[in-house]
């Protein structure tokens, strides 16, 4: 804790899931700023204004005074590959409060205690916005070249955030002949799902749609022409790693998937199999239940004071025990995606079929659990890594192979795999989000007991 008041230049990273700025954030949400409208009411914790602040506030002479830029990773990594300083467009919309349309809104800054980068003309932050795929400068200089054994000069586009690019590497694919509901629907009945440490929802519209509680709406700021509206869980990956590795049969886990030569994952996958008897694996939880906000709800209930839920447990510590509790995580984690899904069709989206990539999209489990517990049909990409696909169909639209993003997304993007649900459990799943509503309610009540005098 205490070095993050050192102010120490060769630290000089937050990280994105990082929750220091709980004050900072709560003072933004409290002016009701205009601005907050796109970002779904309520501005994370996690994004760059309320960061900014804490730098500002906490930091202000070792870093504030002298910090030369502020940079988002994708728009820093551009910088050092190209030497130029412009950000992208998706960067400054999604995360630092820039209209795609109006630009930087100066009441906004002031109002929050930051004007100093008002008076500064945004130069720490950005005053030059360019479309993600715009090629940047004159390509990757000859220091970057050198650094990453490429040609000097070779074209460098404007970025895209991890999460986005992974949503251009797939909700453009050509889906025929896959028997899915989206063939023939436009690319908006589309939601592509980022899965890893986090996850990202991330749904596309013509015209702008405003869901309480999911960021956005923003325009051009992933497909461009689109408004694009985006959920999120704040720890998804990270949550299933913290249950599997905190649990007392963990040990013995590591030993029998190392003896396989297996992941921890495809062990447990099979190991649940096995358990499982005759029925369907997602019904060993009948008596299990987990609300997965460990590190608060970013979507759709935008509240950071939640925490996370078990209830079911029993005295047993064996593998059997663990692996039911693994798997009651990623149901809950599968619930929650149900829940933006909600929240974004009840504002106006109609979604048919998810898009699913990023670490997670290799757990099989955790694929069809999303298909199961949402009633829809999911995607994968036939690209292992999508958000590189992402990335690549930016590289191509700036080194001029194709006219346009759309195009190359188009032409890059391919079905891999589609994992259906399974109709048949959809009864048992529909009790099962009944009580995972419960458990939020109650902490809810819980909450507001402690409260109470
Ligand atoms: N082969 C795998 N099988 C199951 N889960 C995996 C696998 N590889 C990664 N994961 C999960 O994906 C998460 C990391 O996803 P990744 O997309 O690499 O992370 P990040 O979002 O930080 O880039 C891990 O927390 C882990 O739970
Ligand atoms: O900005 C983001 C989403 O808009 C983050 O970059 C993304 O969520 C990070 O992903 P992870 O926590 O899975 O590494």
């Amino acid at each position: 804790m205490l070095h993050r008041h050192k102010g120490d230049s060769h630290r000089n990273i937050i990280m994105w899931l990082d929750h220091r700025a709980v004050s900072q954030v709560h003072r933004i949400n409290e002016t009701k700023h205009s601005v907050l409208q796109y970002v779904g009411g309520v501005m994370s914790v996690e994004m760059q204004a309320p960061k900014l602040l804490w730098l500002k506030e906490n930091l202000r002479e070792t870093c504030w005074d002298k910090a030369g830029h502020f940079f988002d990773l994708p728009d820093f990594l551009s910088w050092k590959a190209t030497g130029v300083t412009a950000r992208s467009l998706c960067s400054l919309v999604c995360k630092w409060t820039y209209s795609a349309e109006k630009g930087w809104d100066d009441s906004f800054w002031k109002m929050v205690g930051l004007e100093d980068l008002v008076a500064d003309n945004y130069s720490k932050i950005g005053n030059q916005v360019l479309p993600p795929g715009t090629s940047l400068g004159n390509g990757l200089t000859p220091e970057a070249a050198k650094d990453l054994g490429l040609p000097a000069g070779i074209a460098v586009a404007a970025s895209l955030i991890d999460a986005h690019a992974g949503g251009l590497g797939v909700i453009g694919a050509d889906v025929r002949g896959h028997g899915l509901a989206c063939e023939g629907q436009p690319v908006t009945s589309r939601l592509a799902i980022i899965c890893g440490t986090s996850s990202c929802h991330m749904g596309i519209s013509k015209n702008p749609i405003f869901v309480p509680g999911v960021w956005g709406p923003y325009f051009s700021a992933m497909v461009p022409g689109f408004w694009l509206n985006e959920g999120g869980q704040s720890v998804t990956g990270k949550l299933i790693d913290h249950m599997v590795q905190g649990h007392a049969a963990f040990p013995e886990l590591q030993a029998k998937a190392t003896a396989r030569c297996q992941s921890i994952y495809a062990y447990l996958n099979s190991h649940l199999d096995l358990i499982k008897k005759a029925q369907p694996v997602g019904f060993l939880t009948v008596d299990l239940h987990v609300w997965p906000d460990f590190h608060g709800n970013r979507s759709p209930l935008a509240d950071l004071t939640l925490k996370g839920m078990v209830t079911g447990l029993k005295l047993s510590q064996d593998l059997d025990d663990l692996a039911i509790l693994y798997l009651a995580t990623v149901q809950a984690i599968a619930f929650g995606t149900r829940l933006i899904i909600e929240a974004m069709e009840s504002a106006g989206h109609s979604i048919s079929t998810l898009f699913l990539c990023g670490g997670l999209g290799k757990n099989p489990l955790f694929v069809q659990m999303h298909a199961d517990i949402t009633g829809t049909p999911v995607v994968l990409s036939q690209e292992v890594e999508p958000v590189l696909l992402g990335a690549a169909i930016l590289g191509a639209r700036a080194s001029g192979d194709f006219a346009s993003v759309q195009e190359a997304m188009a032409r890059m993007s391919k079905v891999g795999k589609v994992v259906f649900p399974r109709h048949e459990d959809k009864r048992y799943y529909d009790k099962k989000y009944q009580v995972f509503l419960k458990l939020v309610e109650h902490q809810k009540e819980y909450a507001s007991i402690m409260k109470g005098d």
